[in-house]
This record gives structure tokens, sequence and C-alpha cells, in this order.
């Protein structure tokens, strides 16, 4: 039956042998049907039948007319144009109203230079969708003669990698907790005409990825939207970083590799257009190059055929109906709605609700009816700097770099990046803003509500300043993939506790032990494959170990948080006013002082700065030394400083000193300290100062310092430490100043 059906046409193109022909071009051809393929298998023979069908009753209207001297190239295109009426019809089946092909005969393309074809009411496409894809599906099959498929694969080979669509969305939502925003470059359509006439797509890129995008999309269509490939390509060469997604009307796999040689790091796939077995192949082909599909729909039926598809990752929702160009936002919400809501989350979709976002508003009511992404066009990119219609649309600030701005916080001057130790003990990037004697702490990514203000009247001691200033440090730094090398057994840094997807905190965690793996290359991509145990410092897991990878671990950047000049304004305010109480109340209260004239022996440097009687200090040194002299002070808070100690007895006593605070057990409430001074003069002044009965040194929470032991020399610290003490002390735990 099947070679009969091909003997049927063979007269009408006089080509002598179309049949091989016809069998080996096919199989290129067919790709495309292929996924019409398995389950319809018995359907070949109707494929056939249907094309007699379909040229006989062109005949009879009289619309089409192919010349015999047509050759059989043309043949192909027609019999092209065949299979896809049968897919037509599977189309149809599943909804889908868009005809991929005019239904009354080849387009007028396809005919010979003589012919002439009426206009008629099955040529005449129904609607712009339909206008646009009958368009390209001409426009395809003239590039593939051009560049077949076999050429853009081996233009593959030497591509450079695609870069991670779905991740920076991902990475983005989490950072901002606002939809992840894929800005697109976009100069026309037809439903608003021209929206930019001085367009210039790399400069428009730029501004957008300045802005905070976190993906840009870039339309390739030139006949309706005026982009083009090379507007991709260009993009791509210019350095841009963020992912990219080639805006075209995808109606054959093979523009989906001419998209990735294009620079493209996601297509789009419409669902309006594209029969489910399509999609399923075409995201196939997506996984295999690397590339995300971000597959459109616009309806409850389209969105059900996307959910019944394995393997989808993105879904948009089109706000706008393609056929009749209204714009509706509400339609993200409805389709976001009850059942289809649920699946979505179970399948740990994004959904990037699309068009007609215009207002913080419109942002802020998708992003409620469940999106995790936007795609923007016309509103950013109609204002005159599109990088600030960004922060205008979220009403703050998207961008990594600019943090002088941050919702209704700003700073006068460039504000550094500070992590803070919220009450849950974990920590978080704010930004800091001070009004009189105000400071409002913002968290970046969470709404204002979440501010919180302090004043520099609130606190009560020096130590309740200390310990505000303890909760901020400079942001500690994600590693990458490259940098595991960075981390060391022991080492104290930031990690992230994954609660779920969407949630993770990040809590102090000392790396307890290593396991070094290959790393894999991949496209010039390094994948860091160690793994990592950790001990929780803090959050659900304290004192409980997990192996985590590198992509959790962050590294903590050593400095004080005063590098913010904000916060040291602020905690200078509070210090003076706490100095004016305390020269009014006739008593002691622990104090921090300039650091001015007290030297800073880092412990672990082992002796660099300070220098006691000609030789470095070091713990060994220290030992040895005739002219230390210890006093031991208990019942100290676990986590006071000694730098405090040493500030504060340089400020009353004007001497030199050096303080140690042993560690404790966890089961101990209090722990114990040494200042070591380096003359018998010192440690007699230190002495009476500390046991003066007209005052009481206390810490902020009103314990009060016991004086243990004074000791000239000839103790170590061995003989001052407890057992406990002694158990648990490595000389690198020790805080030393
Ligand atoms: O925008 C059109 O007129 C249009 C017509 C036919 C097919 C697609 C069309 N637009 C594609 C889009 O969906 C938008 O470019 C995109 O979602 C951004 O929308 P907007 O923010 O409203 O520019």
């Amino acid at each position: 039956m099947e070679s009969t059906s091909i003997r049927a046409t063979t007269p009408r193109v006089s080509v002598p042998d179309i049949s091989t022909l016809k069998c080996t071009q096919r199989s290129l051809m067919i790709r495309r049907s292929m996924n019409l393929g398995s389950p319809l298998k018995t359907g070949r023979k109707s494929i056939a039948l249907r094309c007699i069908r379909a040229q006989q009753s062109e005949l009879k209207d009289g619309s089409v007319t192919i010349s015999p001297e047509s050759d059989y190239k043309n043949a192909l295109k027609i019999k092209e144009w065949e299979v896809g009426r049968f897919q037509e019809e599977i189309a149809a089946n599943q909804g889908i109203r868009i005809r991929r092909r005019p239904p009354t005969g080849p387009p007028l393309h396809y005919v010979g230079p003589f012919e002439f074809r009426l206009q008629n009411e099955g040529n005449t496409p129904r609607n712009i969708l339909e206008e646009i894809v009958w368009n390209k599906d001409m426009e395809v099959s003239q590039l593939k003669e051009r560049r077949p498929l076999s050429s853009l694969k081996k233009a593959l080979d030497n591509a450079p990698p695609v870069r991670d669509f779905v991740g920076a969305l991902r990475k983005s939502h989490l950072r901002t907790g606002l939809p992840a925003l894929i800005a697109e470059v976009k100069k026309a359509s037809p439903s608003r005409g021209v929206l930019r006439e001085d367009f210039d797509p790399v400069k428009i890129a730029q501004a957008y990825e300045k802005g905070g995008a976190a993906c840009l999309s870039v339309l390739t269509d030139e006949k309706y939207f005026q982009g083009s490939f090379e507007n991709l390509e260009k993009i791509r060469g210019a350095g841009i970083e963020c992912p990219l997604l080639c805006k075209e009307f995808i109606i054959d796999a093979w523009q989906i590799y001419y998209a990735r040689t294009k620079g493209a790091d996601a297509i789009l796939l419409i669902a309006a257009v594209l029969p489910d077995l399509d999609i399923q192949y075409m995201t196939k082909i997506c996984k295999i190059l690397g590339l995300a599909a971000l597959v459109e729909v616009h309806d409850e039926r389209e969105m059900d055929r996307v959910l019944g598809i394995d393997g989808i990752e993105l879904i948009g929702i089109n706000n706008r109906n393609l056929e009749t160009f209204e714009v509706d936002i509400s339609n993200t919400k409805q389709l976001l709605e009850g059942e289809r809501g649920e699946i979505i989350r179970q399948k740990d979709i994004i959904v990037v609700g699309e068009s007609g976002l215009f207002t913080p508003d419109d942002i802020a009511y998708v992003q409620e009816a469940g999106v995790k992404a936007v795609l923007v066009g016309e509103s950013i990119v109609k204002q005159n700097d599109p990088g600030k219609g960004i922060s205008g649309l979220f009403e703050m600030s998207l961008s990594t770099t600019d943090h002088s701005t941050g919702g209704n916080v700003t700073s006068d001057s460039p504000t550094p990046i500070l992590d803070f130790r919220s009450t849950d003990d974990a920590w978080y990037t704010i930004l800091l803003a001070l009004e009189n004697e105000t400071l409002t702490v913002k968290y970046v990514g969470f709404s204002e509500e979440y501010n919180e203000e302090y004043n520099a009247g609130d606190f009560k001691n020096l130590k309740q300043v200390e310990f505000f200033e303890e909760k901020f440090r400079p942001a500690s730094v994600q590693l990458q993939d490259t940098e595991c090398w960075m981390l060391v057994t022991g080492m104290t840094v930031s990690a992230s506790y994954v609660y779920s997807e969407f949630d993770l905190k990040f809590y102090n965690a000392v790396i307890d032990s290593i396991t070094y793996k290959a790393h894999k290359f991949d496209e010039g991509e390094e994948e860091c494959r160690c793994s990592f145990v950790v001990s929780w410092l803090h959050g659900p897991m304290v004192g409980s170990k997990e192996s985590i990878r590198i992509e959790h671990i962050c590294k903590l950047t050593s400095g004080s948080a005063q590098i913010d000049p904000t916060l040291a304004s602020f905690l200078k305010m509070s210090r003076e006013k706490l100095e004016l109480a305390s020269h009014n109340s006739g008593f002691i209260v622990e104090d921090d002082c300039s650091l001015e004239g007290v030297a800073v022996i880092d412990w672990k440097k082992n002796g660099q700065d300070i220098d006691m009687g000609g030789k470095p200090i070091t713990a060994e040194n220290l030992r040895e030394k005739d002219n230390c002299h210890f006093i031991l002070i208990d019942n100290l808070e676990k986590d006071l400083a000694p730098r405090t100690i040493v500030n504060f007895i340089h400020k009353h006593v004007s001497i030199k000193s050096q303080a140690y605070v042993f560690p404790s057990l966890l089961s101990e409430t209090y722990t114990r300290g040494i200042i070591v001074v380096d003359s018998k003069e010192k440690l007699q002044k230190l002495s009476d100062f500390l046991r003066n009965p007209a005052h009481l040194i206390m810490s902020s929470s009103g314990r009060p310092w016991v004086m243990t032991e004074e000791k000239l020399k000839d103790r170590t610290f061995g003989n001052l430490m407890s057992r406990s003490e002694k158990y648990m002390i490595n000389p690198d735990w020790i805080q030393a100043i």
C-alpha cells in the first residue's frame, strides 16, 4: 500500500525515481515526524492515503498547479507538506488550533515561477500566530537548505559551554526573594508595533544585566519582531553573562540546533503550536544539547497537556492570547490554582509569568499566584535606562553589585555588604541605613516588614554594644568549584542548611573532614566532586555532622564589620552615649576603647606584631618568658572577647597587656582567662586596680570578675588551666590579643 501511494504522486511531479529519493530524503525530513512514530506506526498507511486525497482536492478547487518541470526538490517539499497535513490532524485532536501549514495547498512559495494561486479561506491564516507559524515554516525550510543539520552539529563541536538558565533563575529567586527576571530584548511586536526606535540590542542587554536580570530573552524573529539571530550572537559575544533564551517560534528540531550555534542557552516551545509528541521530542533534544526549554502555555488545556509530559522543568504562562493579543494577568493566577498548582509544586517546575507586567503590583500579583520568575519586555525595554526600569518595576534594586539602595533603605555612601546574625542564629545578607540615631537593618531579599530598627540609646552597657557588633561580619563568600582547595579541616565556614528547595539558611559550621575526589570537566566547566563533613555550630543540627558539597559552603571574610561606615558610626554613637552615662554613674562598666597603642597579637600568626623582649610572641615563647606575669580571672562570660579585656585595661590602667580566654565545656556556664603583662610593676598596678574595693568589674549580664591568682613567671599556662581546659586546649583555638 505504501509504495502504491508513493507512485500515485509521482506523475504529478514527473520525477523518474521519486520513491528512492523519497526514502533517503524522508529519513531526514521525517525526523520531525518520527515522533508521530512508534505509537502510530500503523498510521503510516493512512499518511499516504491522506496525501493522495489532499492533492486530489487541490485539483478540484484549482488552487494549486504544479508544473511538470518542477524538480524533485519541489516534490520532496510537497511530501513534507503532506506529512504535515497528517500532523495537523493530530494537533487538532489535542486542541491545537494553529495549523502548521495552509490546509488547501502548499504555500505559494512551493509553487513554480509561472504558477499562481488564488487566495482562499484555506490558505489565509486565521490569526497572527498562525501567520507567523506559516511564515516560519517557509523560512526554516530555506534555512535548512543552506545549513543542513550535519553542518550545525559539526559547529557545535567547538561551541562554548551552555549556561545554566534554570539554575540562574533559581539562584536569583533565592537571592532576592522576588521572581527572577528574564528581561526581553525586543524591538517591536505585532501587537504593540515598534517599542524602541533607538534599539541597540547589546546596550539594552548590558543595562538589563547591570540592573539584576537573571536571564535575558532575545527575539530572533525578523519579520514580526524586528529581531535577529545576529542580535543573539552579538549579545553572547559582548561578554554578557546572563543565560540567553532564544525567543523564536520553533516548529522544527533543526531550529534548536541552530539556536545553540548562535549562543542560546534556552529555547521557547509554544504549546499552542506544538503537539505533545513534538514537545517531548524537542525537550529531549534540548537535554542532549544542554539547553533549557521554556514551554509556554496560555490556557488550562495547554497547561494540562504540558503537565502530562515528563521532564518539563520550566513552564511559561503567557498572559497574552497570541491569537487575539488580549492581555490579562489574572490568567497566571487562574492556571496555577488548585490541583495544577499542586502538581507544579510536586514536580518542582519553575513557572514563569509572561507578558503584560508593568507595575510592582503586577509583579506582586503573579508572585502571589506562585510564579518564581517573570518574563518582561515592553515595560522595561521602553525605559530610557532599561536597567533602572527594572528597579522601578521591582521597587528595589535586583543588582548584585549595586547595594546602595534596597527597598526604602538608602545610604548616602556605598555600603559594603555585611552578614547579620539574626535571632535564629542564621546569617543573612543585609543592608544598613542610619537616620539620626536609628539604624535600620534590611534583610536583602525580604520585604520591608522584616526590617529591624536599633537605637543608639538602647544599649545598657558596653557589653551590649559589643554583643551587637558581633552580630555583624563582612559578608562571607560563596566558594566556586575550583576553590575547594581553600578549605581545610578545623576551619569555620558559613554553610547552608537546606530546609527545602527554596528555604535554606546559613549557619556556622566547622569542617571536620574532607574527602577529595577527582573533579569532573565538562565542556570546559569544572565540577568539584569532593565532599566535606561539617560539624554544625548552630541551627537545627547543632552538634551533629553532615556531609555537604562545595556549593553549600561560603568562606568567612576576615576583618571587622566596621568596614561598613554606617555600622561604625552607629557603634561609635552608641558607645559615646554610654560613656557619658558611665561618667555620671561612678562605677566601672566593661568598656572598649580605641585600639591605638594596643598591640594586637594574632596567636595563629606565630609571632608577628608584638615583641616582648626581642623574640616574637608565640604560645611557646610566652611560656618560657621570664618577664611574663599573669593574673588569672574567673567567672568570665563564655563569649567574652580577649580584645575587650585588653582594651578595657588599657583604657583604665594605661597598661599594655595580653589576654587569653580559655575554651569551656558546654556544661560550664562561665569560663576563665589570663591577663599577661611584662613587668612586676605592671602586675602590681593591674592587681591594685582589679582588686580595688571601690569598684566592681562586671560583665553586661552582671557577672563580676573574680581574681583567683596572680603570679610572677613561675607558672605556665598548663598549670593555670583546669583539667577540662587542658583537655580541650589547642594553641590555635585560644583567642588571643
Ligand atoms: O507580543 C506580541 O505581540 C506577540 C504576538 C504574537 C506572538 C507573540 C507575541 N509576543 C511574545 C511575548 O509573549 C512577549 O514578547 C513576552 O511575553 C513579553 O511580553 P511584554 O512584557 O508584554 O512585552
